[in-house]
């Protein structure tokens, strides 16, 4: 019997969304954390296969509006809840679901799709690239200090039950989407994911705490965090583990990073998803007592390549013709001239001689500015047909702010 990929309706959300939990081990989830992906899915833009009565597979695509270079807030299909049941891996089920998502975001006149993967080799085939990256640490704070800026000490630290100021941690988060690439506008309902705390996904370690930074009684960032406690014989050895740290200034940044720091009782703090350009690295006694581990973060497709690097700016000239290739989605495929600085662009088809060969997922890797054309040049993924081309593009699409994804989706 065939399969057929149709678009979920609400009733079929327990069988899918078991599809998805069994693909990923089986485990269940809290009924808190289950509950509150019912309401943040949007029924109409997933899709499921079906096998006669059996859900076989599953994907959603949730309606982000992602910052970009420039600060826009593009719209971008945040692709999600990925899966394929293990008796139906291999004959090409994700691939019927990944031609009909991209169809369908085109049509929904969407220029980027996004997604986080659960391992990097799935989606580069289907034009995804890995646009930002992220830091993960595990800092030795018994020996590491933080010489922070002047300002510190007149930030007032608090704690505070995390669901009593998540109104007030919220408007911080609003208020540093523009500012950094990568970053998406959070939809109603989900700022309760920072605030989820099931016992399961503790590890041992305490429930979720919260300090808020105050500065003339105005809540200028705040952290989340865990504490699990240890002991040996010498002593306490606790660990801090960072959750979220979201600051609006240098000052109250470093105000919550040198508590979570100097917490007694602990002598490591590990943090996770961090940006590649953090302040706190460059405040930090000494980084080879900081363990950091760089993973990929952020995939962007190009589903529309002139409205998407219409839609940003470059932060040097750039006035390239681009010869892309695009087996997946061939509309894209071909020659485009992209004239850009700093205050906006326009990118259209042309027939002038091409300057840089490369394909849609390259470009996608470049896209926010996190990953080097001249980067990816040397690593022979972009080819250089004008001499200078390269290096011109490479620094007009960089960004001086590494772009970042604070969150999974
Ligand atoms: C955005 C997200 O949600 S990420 C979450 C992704 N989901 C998971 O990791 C859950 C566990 N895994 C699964 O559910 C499935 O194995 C999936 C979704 C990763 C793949 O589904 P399948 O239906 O088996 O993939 P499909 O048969 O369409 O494969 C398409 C191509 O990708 C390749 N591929 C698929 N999965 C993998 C993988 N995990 N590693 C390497 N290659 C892979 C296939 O070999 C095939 O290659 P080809 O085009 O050269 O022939």
């Amino acid at each position: 019997m065939g399969t057929d990929v149709r678009v979920l309706r609400q009733d079929d959300w327990d069988e899918w969304y078991d599809n998805l939990i069994r693909a990923f081990g089986g485990v269940p989830e809290s009924s808190e954390e289950r509950e509150l992906w019912r309401e943040l899915t949007e029924v109409g833009r997933s899709i499921g296969v079906w096998d006669g009565d059996a859900c076989v597979g599953s994907a959603g695509a949730f309606s982000f509006r992602l910052t970009v270079p420039g600060g826009a807030a593009v719209p971008a299909a945040g692709v999600t809840m990925v899966s394929v049941a293990a008796t139906h891996r291999r004959r090409g089920v994700l691939r019927s679901m990944m031609r009909r998502q991209l169809d369908d975001v085109r049509e929904w006149g969407e220029p980027l799709a996004v997604l986080t993967a659960s391992e990097p080799v799935i989606y580069g085939r289907f034009g995804y690239g890995a646009a930002t990256h992220h830091l993960n640490a595990v800092v030795d704070t018994s020996r590491v200090r933080l010489s922070v800026p002047p300002g510190t000490d007149d930030v007032r630290l608090r704690y505070a039950a995390p669901s009593d100021v998540l109104d007030a941690c919220e408007a911080v988060y609003a208020r540093l989407v523009s500012r950094r690439p990568g970053m998406v506008a959070r939809l109603p309902g989900w700022e309760r994911l920072g605030v989820l705390d099931p016992e399961g996904g503790r590890d041992g370690a305490s429930p979720l705490q919260c300090v808020v930074a105050e500065r003339d009684g105005e809540v200028v960032g705040y952290a989340r965090f865990r504490i699990k406690a240890d002991w040996e014989a010498a002593g306490p050895k606790g660990t801090v583990v960072a959750q979220d740290v979201d600051a609006l200034d240098p000052a109250a940044h470093a105000a919550l990073w040198r508590f979570l720091f100097e917490i007694d009782l602990t002598s490591t703090l590990s943090v996770r998803g961090r940006p590649m350009d953090e302040a706190w690295l460059n405040m930090a006694s000494d980084i080879r007592r900081c363990e950091l581990l760089v993973r990929d973060s952020l995939f962007v497709r190009l589903v529309d390549v002139g409205a998407a690097l219409e839609a940003r700016t470059y932060q040097a000239p750039v006035d390239v013709v681009l010869e892309v290739e695009d087996d997946f989605c061939g509309w894209n495929a071909g020659r485009w001239r992209l004239s850009g600085d700093a205050k906006g662009a326009s990118c259209a088809r042309t027939t002038d001689a091409a300057d840089l060969a490369l394909s849609v997922r390259e470009l996608g890797a470049a896209y926010l500015g996190g990953v080097s054309l001249a980067a990816l040049g040397a690593a022979g993924r972009v080819r250089e047909l004008r001499q200078g081309a390269l290096a011109e593009a490479a620094v007009g699409f960089g960004s001086a702010v590494a772009p970042w994804l604070p969150h999974g989706f």
